[in-house]
């Protein structure tokens, strides 16, 4: 769907996107992480053909995101929506329709009530958040192969946020494919395949989300009906940080915690936490590797 090589952007001297190769596949959700002036932005433009590489390819679909044939399979959210006009936002996605070749009223209707948009507002009185949703309307009323949404989630309140993310999903059930851009991993986590993360410029990392969880530490407390013997937790494969106290059993888990939910099966459990792996903390471990990286880099 997508196939960057060696692309790289200089906006003068200043970098904006060095030396990206990456390649996105159909059904897959991909989000695209990194901090403010990282060079998402960049990349999502160079992707639609809106500015040029200094040096390197991309494909999308196939072609070129510019020809006519390729553009109209494409849904986009640029990351500043520019929705000033006197017209209502029904007048525009009507027309916007239009030019992609019509677009059922109804399906419009249904999106603008999923995600409580206004559509007969002018469009320069919405707020930021609902402009938003329009901007989220036009890039899926079109039912389009690929969805390139940047920034997608900013500016939405939570409710609105999950119902994207479900809409998110829907797109991957059916087979189509998804890159969406954002400062925060916890705002893709749950619906991407796959990560990138891009600092300075630079993909960093690119990290299967499945495999980051089974990665992630993850706190378990186990409360049983009696005391158990500590030996029987000690030295269980990914089990740190052993507490045993009385009837109660706290450790962190690195990785699955298969063997520790075994050795618990012999007693009676009366009650388990177990927190969310947090993803942050890895992916926060990816910025902080690099800036040792880095020093090494600049001292030797
Ligand atoms: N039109 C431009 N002219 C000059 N420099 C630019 C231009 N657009 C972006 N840059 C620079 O390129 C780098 C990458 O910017 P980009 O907008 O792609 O980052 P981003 O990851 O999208 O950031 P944000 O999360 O803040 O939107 C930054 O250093 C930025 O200042």
């Amino acid at each position: 769907m997508v196939q960057a090589e060696g692309l790289t952007k200089y906006y003068g001297k200043r970098r904006g996107l060095e030396d990206l190769t990456l390649e996105i596949q159909p059904g897959e959700v991909f989000g695209y992480l990194g901090p403010n002036g990282a060079g998402k932005t960049t990349t999502i433009r160079l992707l639609l053909d809106v500015i040029r590489p200094t040096r390197g390819h991309v494909r999308v679909l196939g072609g070129g995101s510019r020809e006519a044939a390729v553009r109209g399979r494409i849904g986009y959210l640029p990351g500043e929506l520019a929705l000033e006009g006197r017209e209502r936002a029904r007048d525009y996605l009507e027309f916007l329709g239009r030019v992609r070749g019509g677009v059922p009223r109804a399906r419009v209707d249904a999106l603008a009530e999923r995600l409580n948009a206004d559509l007969s507002v002018p469009m320069r009185k919405l707020s930021k958040g609902n402009k938003q949703k329009i901007g989220l309307i036009q890039a899926f009323m079109h039912e389009p192969e690929l969805l390139i949404l940047d920034e997608p989630t900013g500016g939405l309140d939570p409710l609105v946020q999950q119902e994207f993310l479900t809409m998110v999903r829907e797109v991957r059930t059916a087979g189509r494919t998804v890159l969406m851009s954002s400062h925060v991993l916890a705002e893709v986590e749950h619906v991407s395949d796959r990560v990138g993360i891009v600092r300075e410029g630079r993909l960093i990392a690119v990290e299967n989300v499945a495999a980051l969880r089974e990665k992630a530490v993850r706190r378990i407390e186990l409360h049983f009906d009696a005391p158990v013997p500590a030996e029987e937790f000690a030295g269980l494969p990914g089990v740190r940080d052993l507490r045993v106290t009385g009837a109660a059993v706290r450790c962190t888990i690195d990785g699955r915690p298969d063997a520790l939910i075994k050795a618990a099966a012999r007693h009676t459990v009366v009650h388990l936490v177990s927190a969310e792996p947090d993803l942050e903390e890895i992916f926060l471990t990816y910025y902080s590797d690099e800036e040792r990286h880095d020093d090494r880099q600049e001292s030797a």
